[in-house]
């Protein structure tokens, strides 16, 4: 299974830069996810590698082969759509017979890998029926199915479960994760949903306005985010990002919030450390927080503030203070929450160790 590089990608569309000299590089068996907002530019780079959009400029490499300027059909892969794309007059066995049509195989080969496909995704019931008569989720099957039978070395998702109902995602994701892990073909994977992402990746490229804003593992993006976008933009509820300014005194380093509360950062691990006085901003994911009003570790910092509100979402609870002009979130227990009365006064700590910070100015990681 081999490598897929881009290489000093860019992209255009009459005047309108789409993607800006994008270099990524993932490894056999890897499991990539192109994550990001609507309009990032992550379908047009995965139809670039599936050969259905040109490049403008720069290479795309599958293994040493530059698949640049091939046709779909000759680069290796298979792709998986969110429409699902199955013929509605075939039944099953013929809509994955038919993902093998160009591969001129001996019909036993082929009932072969039919059978293969079919067992390996439960679906062996359903090979006479057709498409009209099988579930979203059990067409998505067949759709990742007839990728399979190709045995292609490069397997290309775009959304594949965004038309499907909570439950079945979930089920499905799975699913995918198992066929990856017992068949690990390289997998690229286009998706809005971080979740999808942060369970199925090896590794992730977050992308916002054709730039890749950071490539790692999914371990990587959420601890320690590259810039604030990546830090916005990845984990539910959000991060906290609140300013504050550096204060240096007696060889301790500090960030003071606007309303007067602090949090000492002299073992932060600065890779560029600010000025005194230059402004910050402070990430503070909202589970690591202590729980409300419970014996604080003399490392912790610690935020005296009001309740504003809290939301309980069924196995988890977020409480909402009230921190300068705006709210601070964080995790709590769901009996907990329920003790949360709107107004009363709360002591949460949080460990330093576990807070993000980046440079106001450039949003860059500190
Ligand atoms: N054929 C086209 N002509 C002109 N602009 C296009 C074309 N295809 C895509 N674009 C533009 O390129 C940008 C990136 O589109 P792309 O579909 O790659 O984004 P995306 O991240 O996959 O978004 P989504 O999740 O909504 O599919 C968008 O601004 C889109 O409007």
């Amino acid at each position: 299974m081999p490598r897929v590089s881009f290489e000093r990608i860019h992209k255009t569309y009459g005047a309108v830069s789409i993607l800006k000299n994008l270099d990524l590089s993932i490894d056999h068996g890897d499991f990539l996810v192109l994550l990001g907002p609507s309009g990032c530019g992550k379908t047009t780079l995965l139809n670039m590698l599936a050969g259905l959009t040109d490049v403008t400029d720069g290479r795309i490499l599958i293994g040493d082969r530059d698949v640049t300027d091939l046709d779909p059909k000759d680069r290796g892969l298979a792709m998986v759509f969110q429409s699902y794309a199955l013929y509605p007059t075939k039944t099953v066995r013929g809509n994955l017979r038919f993902g093998l049509a160009s591969a001129r195989l001996p019909a036993p080969e082929m009932d072969r890998r039919v059978a293969w496909a079919a067992k390996l995704l439960q679906i062996e019931p359903l090979l006479d029926r057709k498409p009209a008569q099988l579930s979203g989720g059990q067409r998505q099957r067949v759709a990742i199915g007839r990728a399979l039978v190709k045995h292609a070395e490069v397997l290309l998702f775009d959304e594949p479960l965004s038309n499907l109902d909570a439950k079945l995602r979930t089920e499905m994701r799975l699913e995918i994760k198992r066929l990856h892990e017992e068949l690990n073909p390289t997998v690229v994977y286009v998706t809005h949903d971080q979740i999808e992402a942060m369970t199925m990746a090896t590794r992730i490229a977050v992308m916002n306005g054709g730039v890749i804003q950071q490539f790692g593992t999914p371990d990587e993006i959420y601890e320690r985010p590259a810039n604030l976008f990546v830090a916005g933009f990845i984990g539910s509820p959000a991060m906290n990002l609140k300013k504050a300014r550096i204060a240096k005194r007696d060889g301790l380093v500090t960030g003071r919030f606007g309303n007067g509360q602090e949090i000492v950062l002299t073992d932060y691990g600065f890779a560029r450390a600010p000025q005194d006085g230059a402004e910050i901003i402070v990430g503070l994911r909202p589970e690591y927080f202590g729980p409300p009003d419970a014996p604080v570790n003399g490392a912790a910092a610690v935020f005296d503030l009001p309740v504003a509100h809290t939301e309980r979402t069924g196995s988890d609870a977020t409480g909402y203070l009230r921190f300068d002009d705006g709210l601070l979130s964080l995790r709590v227990e769901p009996g907990q929450a329920a003790r949360l009365a709107g107004g009363q006064k709360v002591r949460v700590a949080f460990p330093p160790g576990k807070a993000n910070l980046f440079d106001a100015a450039t949003g860059g990681r500190l």
